[in-house]
């Protein structure tokens, strides 16, 4: 029987921890954890990924900031305002959604975020220290973390003598994943558009973590029996089906083609898309007791 992971329970437990935490420490310090948000621009999926992330935050009873900039702001209005919320004692947390307008340099912006801050991991201070493994200071990205506590349910913290591919090789997602299952032990090979055998590297795969935006790429005869495959791909396609211009979701991986192959698999919708607003949540929790000099709850 393949186990059909659910990423909404498993995030709705996270959020349960992360709330319980935000409360005590409001008990002890009289001071909740803060999270601001940046949009720029008005991209419709954007825009619902903010507005998911600043209700999650209140309902975790932080303060919670959002601030929309227009599509035409410049590169220096953008970085005036992290600045501002850099030097802000009441901000934990600062997030800027992805994608940015073209006309703005995201990598700047990132790594302008204070790395105390950087509640996304994207900083390369963040990302340094997950590399050399310190977990005890650093922030890790909200979407491999998430993603890594799914794979967590299926085989516990050692994944020593597994083998895991990890399709992408983002600064979001493939890169800080591969470093996650490294430090659980797995034996990681990154696969990418250069690969010369895709298909020959995730049938050696007991874990199969895809990341690259491709609909539907990975197909059953990709999966080794009884492998977990974990999907990170968001991708709307057309969906005649349902009538005239309606789209539907699907991620990297041929879900129903795959699942009776895999021992467990994660679906789109409802796998590691919720894990990610779950881990940016545990990530300013984890940035506000720092900043208070407490020890840090660990998810
Ligand atoms: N600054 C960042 N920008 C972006 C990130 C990020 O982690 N930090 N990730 C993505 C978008 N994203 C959050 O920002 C995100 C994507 C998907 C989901 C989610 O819950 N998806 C649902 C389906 C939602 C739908 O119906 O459209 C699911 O998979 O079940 C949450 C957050 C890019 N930008």
């Amino acid at each position: 029987m393949t186990t059909v992971i659910d990423g909404k329970k498993a995030a709705a437990s996270v959020i349960e921890a992360v709330t319980r935490a935000a409360t005590d420490l409001e008990k002890d310090t009289g001071r909740r954890p803060g999270l601001a948000v940046v949009l720029v621009g008005t991209d419709p999926a954007s825009q619902t990924y903010v507005a998911s992330k600043s209700r999650m935050a209140k309902e975790c009873g932080f303060t919670s900031v959002q601030h929309t900039l227009s599509e035409e702001t410049t590169q220096e209005a953008l970085m005036a305002l992290v600045a501002e919320l850099n030097a802000d004692p009441s901000v934990d947390g600062v997030l800027v959604q992805l994608p940015l307008p073209k006309h703005l340099d995201s990598e700047k912006v990132i790594q302008s975020i204070l790395p105390e801050k950087d509640v996304d991991g994207l900083h390369v201070v963040n990302a340094g220290k997950l590399a050399t493994g310190d977990s005890e200071t650093g922030l890790v990205s909200c979407t491999p973390a998430g993603a890594m506590i799914l794979v967590r349910s299926i085989h516990g913290r050692d994944l020593s003598g597994l083998n895991a591919l990890v399709i992408g090789r983002s600064n979001l997602f493939g890169k800080p994943m591969a470093q996650l299952l490294l430090a659980a032990n797995a034996t990681v090979t990154i696969g990418h558009s250069r690969s010369r055998d895709l298909p020959a590297l995730a049938r050696n795969a007991d874990i199969l973590v895809a990341a690259v935006g491709r609909p539907e790429m990975v197909k059953a005869d990709w999966v080794k029996p009884g492998a977990t495959v974990i999907d990170v791909g968001i991708n709307r396609i057309a969906a005649p089906e349902r009538g005239e211009g309606r789209t539907r979701l699907v991620g990297d991986v041929a879900f129903p083609e795959c699942a009776p192959v895999a021992g467990a698999i994660s679906p789109v919708p409802g796998g590691v898309g919720p894990m990610t607003i779950a881990m940016l949540m545990a990530n300013t929790v984890i940035a506000a007791y720092r900043a208070e000099g407490k020890p840090a709850p660990k998810f």
